[in-house]
């Protein structure tokens, strides 16, 4: 533990490695994040005629085994797996699975089933593991109450984005992180309220139970009587007994590997890439039907899928949650047939390529187009280019020039607050709402999300593939703010019923599930000012929210980083305020110099020719799109921005394209 220059304790990762670089991190905006006095923000409430549109009220892993085809991945409830890293690392050309040996000398490090990292101590209300409470010895709001009273379900389509944008966010998660013990497919076993939504006693609750209690008056739950929302804990070190665990506060794991590497098609770990994995001319295994290839059957359907016969489409891919809801399963298929578009490429290109070598060179240029889109045309968006370049996100090069920016004293383990927190705040951009378009952009219909929770059947059905890959490319987003979809407030999930569950109120309680530390700790960990009184947060939000907050919690330090970053106005440029900003740049900070196998890397053994590099700079959503649609013929160059007419639809072949032949037999090494 260090003290940092504002005086607060700064956690190392596990493996005391790189704090929050005070030093390093350099402000966006002129007066980014000194003085939020100088911010230039953007209000991320609704301007005009906002009015709260509610009245504020006075183990998947039972029935799986350790055998199944996620391996050992899946724990039963109360056990988790801890990482046990390689003994000794294999110098290798080409990633693992499980992300061990990434850094060679702490092979450990960014593996699936380790700790996730954390910036700031946590703040059990034992010390040990029982979730925040309030400082003041109360109770805190209901999760529930606070995301009613504080965030809206207005319907405000972005003016700029398109729903991929949203959807990309949702793979890069995936990709990153996933809390153990947890499932977004199957109800989960361990039920916290009965099925009719009454609290299970505390006396008979598994002791990961930790539901969300639903307020009187309740405007939606309350017309079914529903009281209560099902909520386990996530699982930690201490539950999982892990070796390494020496006492302390506890920390959740995460199960996937924290690197960007497309863990989410390729799998975590050997096991669970060998059941998905063609051991054919480099490919991925696909079911062909109708004329195009689709992700493998699951061989759990009723377990995997919201399904009731073992004969309905679920599909099985890297990551569990890939059914959850259609175009996050689209994104899916079409980083699976991008991996098999390319090794069939390189298996003409180089003939005598045998199977692992061209598995594992596709992997590699799939991940590093991934990689390349995320970085330069996805989250420029989010964190804003010019703040990335600062902070060094982001460089601007000449085309064939690698960027050796590899630091092995940075931890690249996903921070708990990201993906607790601040990469939860788009959430907002969901929309409940998915259409279908034509080739000719004319809206042929939409679907309802939560009819479609975990059920990805329909996306084989009649031109559906298409027509809503189109949809997602042409429709806005929701607005990135205080509203969250009603689709996911009121009916995720919802499996059949009236109702489902609550994302927001989800989201809230997972923060105290976890610990984390409080706004007020991140406000003043990212070098904004420490409020002292509610009046201190109107600085960086609305004045009527801060009423609204003084109502619920019975301390402003009580308000939780999920709650107070979500509301703070957003820095210009950004698609988040300052204190969620800090957070995020740091994360993707991490996320690239901390990965070896950073597509920019030019280190002989890792990287790519400066030829091949120019080629990967080529990638782009749309041209993604554009080669693994069923037949999508046209697209606007841009993917993530609506069409406009500086952005118009163009034919596919309009949109330049990743030369391959770049990748005839140039390396010496390939094979090893
Ligand atoms: C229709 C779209 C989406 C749905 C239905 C959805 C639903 C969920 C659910 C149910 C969870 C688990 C909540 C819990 O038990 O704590 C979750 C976690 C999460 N979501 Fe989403 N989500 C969606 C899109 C997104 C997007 C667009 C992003 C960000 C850009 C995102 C970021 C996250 C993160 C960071 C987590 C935590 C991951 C972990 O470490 O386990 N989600 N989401």
């Amino acid at each position: 533990i260090k003290v940092s220059t504002t005086g607060y304790h700064i956690l190392h990762n596990e493996h005391g490695v790189d704090a929050f670089p005070q030093h390093r991190y350099v402000p966006s905006a002129p007066g980014f994040p000194a003085s939020a006095f100088a911010l230039p923000l953007v209000s991320n409430a609704v301007p005009t005629g906002f009015a709260p549109t509610s009245p504020a009220p006075a183990n998947p892993f039972v029935t799986l085994s350790t055998h199944g085809p996620y391996g050992p991945q899946f724990p039963q409830p109360g056990r988790a797996q801890c990482a046990v890293p390689p003994p000794v690392c294999e110098k290798s050309t080409y990633r693992t699975l499980d992300g061990s040996c990434n850094h060679l000398e702490r092979p450990q490090l960014g593996m699936a089933n380790t700790r996730y990292g954390r910036l700031l101590s946590p703040r059990y209300a034992d010390g040990v593991s029982a979730p925040t409470a309030s400082v003041t010895g109360q109770d805190l709001p209901s999760a529930r109450l606070v995301s009613l009273v504080i965030f809206g379900e207005m319907d405000v389509p972005d003016p700029e984005y398109t729903l991929i944008n949203m959807q990309w966010g949702q793979i890069m998660t995936h990709d990153m992180s996933m809390q153990a013990g947890g499932t977004q497919s199957k109800k989960h076993p361990t039920r916290c309220c009965t099925d009719d939504g009454r609290l299970v006693g505390l006396d008979t609750a598994h002791k990961t139970c930790f539901a969300i209690i639903v307020p009187d008056h309740d405007p939606v739950y309350s017309q079914v009587g529903t009281e209560c929302l099902n909520f386990v804990r996530t699982l930690t070190d201490l539950d999982a007994r892990c070796p390494d665990y020496r006492g302390g506060p506890a920390e959740q794991l995460t199960t996937v590997t924290s690197y960007m590497d497309l863990s989410l098609v390729y799998g975590n770990s050997i096991q669970q890439n060998s059941q998905i994995r063609a051991f054919q001319g480099g490919r991925m295994i696909v079911e062909r039907r109708n004329g195009a290839d689709w992700l493998p059957a699951s061989r759990n359907v009723t377990g995997d899928c919201d399904a009731i016969e073992p004969t309905e489409v679920c599909y099985t891919a890297g990551d569990i949650r890939v059914n959850q809801n259609p175009g996050l399963t689209i994104l899916h298929t079409i980083l699976l047939r991008e991996h098999n578009r390319i090794a069939g490429e390189l298996a003409k290109l180089n003939p005598h390529f045998d199977d692992r070598t061209l598995f594992q060179e596709a992997r590699k240029i799939n991940i590093a187009q991934y990689q390349y889109i995320s970085y330069y045309e996805w989250l420029p968006i989010f964190l804003g280019a010019e703040n990335m370049l600062k902070n060094r996100l982001i460089y601007k090069v000449p085309e064939k020039a690698p960027v050796n920016d590899f630091d092995p004293s940075i931890d690249p383990s996903v921070i708990n607050s990201h993906a607790t927190a601040a990469f939860r705040y788009f959430h907002s951009q969901i929309e409940g709402r998915l259409d279908l378009l034509s080739e000719l952009r004319s809206v042929l219909g939409s679907l309802r999300l939560s009819d479609w929770f975990n059920r990805p059947g329909i996306i084989e059905v009649g031109d559906n593939f298409d027509s809503l890959t189109r949809g997602h490319s042409t429709q806005p987003e929701e607005l990135t703010d205080i509203n969250f979809d009603r689709e996911i407030k009121h009916f995720l999930f919802r499996r059949n019923m009236p109702f489902g569950s609550d994302l927001r109120a989800i989201d809230i309680q997972r923060n105290r599930d976890h610990g984390l530390a409080s706004y007020n700790d991140f406000r003043q960990f990212c070098g904004l000012r420490r409020a002292q009184s509610w009046e201190d947060y109107t600085d960086l939000i609305d004045r009527a929210i801060v009423e609204k907050l003084k109502t619920l919690y019975p301390s402003h330090e009580d308000v939780e980083i999920t709650v107070g970053g979500s509301l703070e106005s957003h820095v210009a440029g950004a698609l988040a305020g300052p204190t969620f900003l800090c957070i995020l740049t740091e994360q993707f900070y991490r996320t690239r110099v901390g990965d070896r196998f950073f597509f920019e890397n030019g280190e002989k053994y890792v990287g790519f020719t400066p030829d091949q590099l120019a080629e990967i700079r080529k990638a782009s959503m749309a041209r993604l799109v554009c080669d693994n649609g069923n037949n999508i013929q046209s697209m606007q160059q841009k993917a993530f921005l609506l069409v406009s007419p500086s952005n118009p639809v163009v034919p596919c072949s309009n949109i330049p394209q990743v030369d391959l032949t770049k990748w005839i037999d140039k390396k010496p090494h390939y094979g090893k």
